[in-house]
């Protein structure tokens, strides 16, 4: 297993030279650590591929340098980098047995057959195709050949680093969870370094113990699922992660007050605001309330959904919504309150510090 150095990667498609070329992959300089589990997580066109594509050796960056461990791999071949790659659709051998399909790795690398025979055991039972061994892989659906491809990328213990790109598309919603849980036994166990493409939050969230998310070609935030939740460096984050996202609001700054509308919202310090920056004040639906007591907002609806209740308003003429307790009571005059310490004050989308708390 090993460090992945990104180091200040670039990648624009189309001819090399251009005078203004369009950066699929702008600035990326990160660090994924030995045996770290990462999601790379964000929206359709986002750059998840490119950059997996540009770890696997599938794409040579623009601009940039790829380092596992201390050695640089930038013009290494994929068959160079020691790794293992799961795609989104199945690639097995359909003339194999499955136990076959799965030993191929390993006897490519002349692996003893008792230690095959041992890894392939544990992959087996692992995807739950234990009775199919010594069948051909012809004959399996879509979402067993898929699971073989997993168990392929599984079943060597020294690579560098294993990448999936969105290999739970075609696994149906509850083998999903399984394959997710497993995986993450798996690396717990062993502790595979794991670079995971994926839109889904949900499965972001279970896989890894870092998200990286990613938005319009760059990393905007490497994180746990509490830190993303609890402190999103970009707007962009807020809004992605969770449901409802983050409430993100134009604001004026007056000091240690926001001013949304004709309302004034208390801050917990003062913001550092570099320069002249757009400003705008996120607060995640869950730090919001309704109380006699507060500033005007207009109720639109309420969406019952078990143990919470979604509520749906308008506050200074901009769309907001609440997070209740199933039991909380909406007054018939209902105000807005905001639990300042969970108030998050961007500039130009970044998240800013508040000078008096010295909040990071
Ligand atoms: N071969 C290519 N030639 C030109 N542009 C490309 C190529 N592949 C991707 N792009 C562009 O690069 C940007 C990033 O694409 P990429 O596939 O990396 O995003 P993604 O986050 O993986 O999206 P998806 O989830 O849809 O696969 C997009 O604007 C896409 O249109």
């Amino acid at each position: 297993m090993a460090r992945i150095s990104l180091d200040h990667l670039r990648h624009a498609y189309g001819p090399k030279g251009l005078a203004n070329p369009v950066y699929a992959l702008k600035e990326v300089h990160h660090d994924f650590d030995d045996g770290g589990a990462y999601a790379l997580l964000g929206p359709s066109g986002c750059g998840k591929t490119t950059l997996l594509n540009i770890i696997s050796g599938l794409l040579q960056p623009s601009e940039g340098r790829i380092l596992f461990g201390e050695t640089d791999v930038t013009n290494l071949p994929t068959e160079a980098r020691n790794i293992a790659q799961v795609f989104q659709f199945p690639v097995v051998y359909d003339t194999m047995t499955v136990y076959d399909n799965l030993a191929f790795p390993l006897r490519n690398r002349q692996v003893p057959e008792a230690e095959i025979e041992n890894r392939v055991r544990g992959i087996l039972k692992m995807i739950d195709l234990e009775s199919w061994a010594r069948r051909k892989a012809r004959g399996l659906t879509a979402d067993q050949k898929q699971k073989i491809s997993l168990g392929r990328g599984l079943v060597r213990s020294d690579v560098n680093a294993i990448l999936f790109d969105e290999p739970l598309t075609v696994i149906d919603p509850h083998m999903k969870w399984v394959l997710r849980t497993q995986l993450k036994q798996l690396h717990r166990q062993f502790g595979f370094t794991m670079v995971y493409v994926t839109h889904d939050q949900t499965e972001a969230l279970t896989f890894a113990d870092k998200v990286v998310v990613m938005y319009d070609g760059q990393i905007v935030q490497i994180g746990t699922p509490a830190e993303l939740f609890d402190r999103p460096r970009h707007t962009f984050v807020g809004y992605f992660i969770g449901s409802p996202g983050m409430n993100v609001m134009a604001a004026g700054i007056d000091g240690a007050e926001a001013i949304i509308g004709g309302s004034r919202v208390a801050l917990p310090g003062r913001p550092v605001i570099p320069g002249a920056a757009k400003t705008e004040l996120g607060i995640r639906p869950e730090f919001l309330s309704l109380s006699r007591e507060g500033l005007p907002v207009t109720i639109r609806k309420v969406e019952d959904i078990g143990r919470q209740k979604i509520v749906r308003a308008a506050f200074a003429d901009q769309p907001i919504s609440l997070v209740l307790r199933e039991d909380q009571e909406i007054p018939a005059d209902a105000k807005l309150r905001f639990d300042p310490a969970a108030i998050h004050i961007y500039a130009d989308s970044w998240r800013v510090d508040y000078a008096m708390t010295g909040r990071a």
